[in-house]
C-alpha cells in the first residue's frame, strides 16, 4: 500500500467560495489500486503554507506520496512548483515532462502548467493542475510507472527488467 496525501491548493475552495472537485476526483482515481488516502487538506495559493504543509507530510507524517493540485499556472497567485522545489532535495524532470508531452495531445494549454515532482527523503510529491479534467488527465500519464518508482524509493522492491 502506498500511503498518499492529497493537497489541494484553492484560494476559493480554502474560502468556501468553491467546493473542491479535484481532490475527491484524485482520491476516487486512486484509491483501492494500492494506493492509501491518509492525508487531504485545502489551503490557499500562499509559499509559507505550502511549504510548512509539504514538509508536515514528509517529516512528520512520512507519507510516500503527496499529490499537489491546482497553482501551476500563470496567475499572480499560482506558486505551488516554487513552494515544491523550495522543500525537494531531488528534481525529477521526468514526470512533468511526460504529464505535458502527453497532455499536449489533448490540449496546448497543456504547456501552460508549470508542475513538477521531486523527492524529499523518502517522499515523492508531484504537482498536478487544478482544474479536475486537467488532473486526472495528467494523472493517467504518469500512474503506469508510479508504483514502480517509489516501491525504489522506500525500499520494498522495484527490480527493473532487463
Ligand atoms: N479544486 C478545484 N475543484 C474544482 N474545480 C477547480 C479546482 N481548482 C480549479 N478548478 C477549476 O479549474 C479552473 C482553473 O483553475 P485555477 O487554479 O486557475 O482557478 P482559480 O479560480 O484561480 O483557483 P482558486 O481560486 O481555486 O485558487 C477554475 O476556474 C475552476 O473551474
Ligand atoms: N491534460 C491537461 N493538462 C492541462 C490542462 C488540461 O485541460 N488537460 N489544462 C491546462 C491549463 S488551461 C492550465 S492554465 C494549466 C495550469 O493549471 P492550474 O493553474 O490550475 O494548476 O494546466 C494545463 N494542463
Amino acid at each position: 500500500m502506498i500511503k498518499t496525501a492529497i493537497l489541494t491548493m484553492s484560494d476559493k475552495g480554502s474560502k468556501g467560495e468553491r467546493i473542491d472537485v479535484t481532490g475527491p476526483s484524485i482520491r476516487s482515481a486512486i484509491e483501492n489500486n494500492g494506493f492509501v488516502i491518509e492525508y487531504y487538506k485545502i489551503i490557499p495559493d500562499e509559499l509559507e503554507m505550502i511549504v510548512d504543509e509539504l514538509k508536515y507530510l514528509c517529516d512528520e507524517l512520512k507519507v510516500d506520496l503527496v499529490f499537489t493540485n491546482g497553482g501551476t499556472g500563470f496567475s499572480q497567485r499560482d506558486v505551488t512548483p516554487e513552494a515544491t522545489q523550495m522543500v525537494i532535495q531531488k528534481y525529477v524532470p521526468g514526470i512533468g515532462e511526460a504529464m505535458r508531452l502527453k497532455s499536449l495531445e489533448i490540449t496546448p494549454k497543456a504547456m501552460l502548467s508549470r508542475a513538477i515532482a521531486g523527492i524529499r527523503n523518502k517522499t515523492l510529491i508531484v504537482n498536478l493542475p487544478g482544474s479536475p479534467k486537467a488532473a486526472i488527465e495528467n494523472l493517467e500519464v504518469i500512474m503506469p510507472a508510479l508504483p514502480h518508482g517509489i516501491e525504489i524509493l522506500i525500499g520494498t522492491g522495484g527490480e527493473c527488467a532487463r
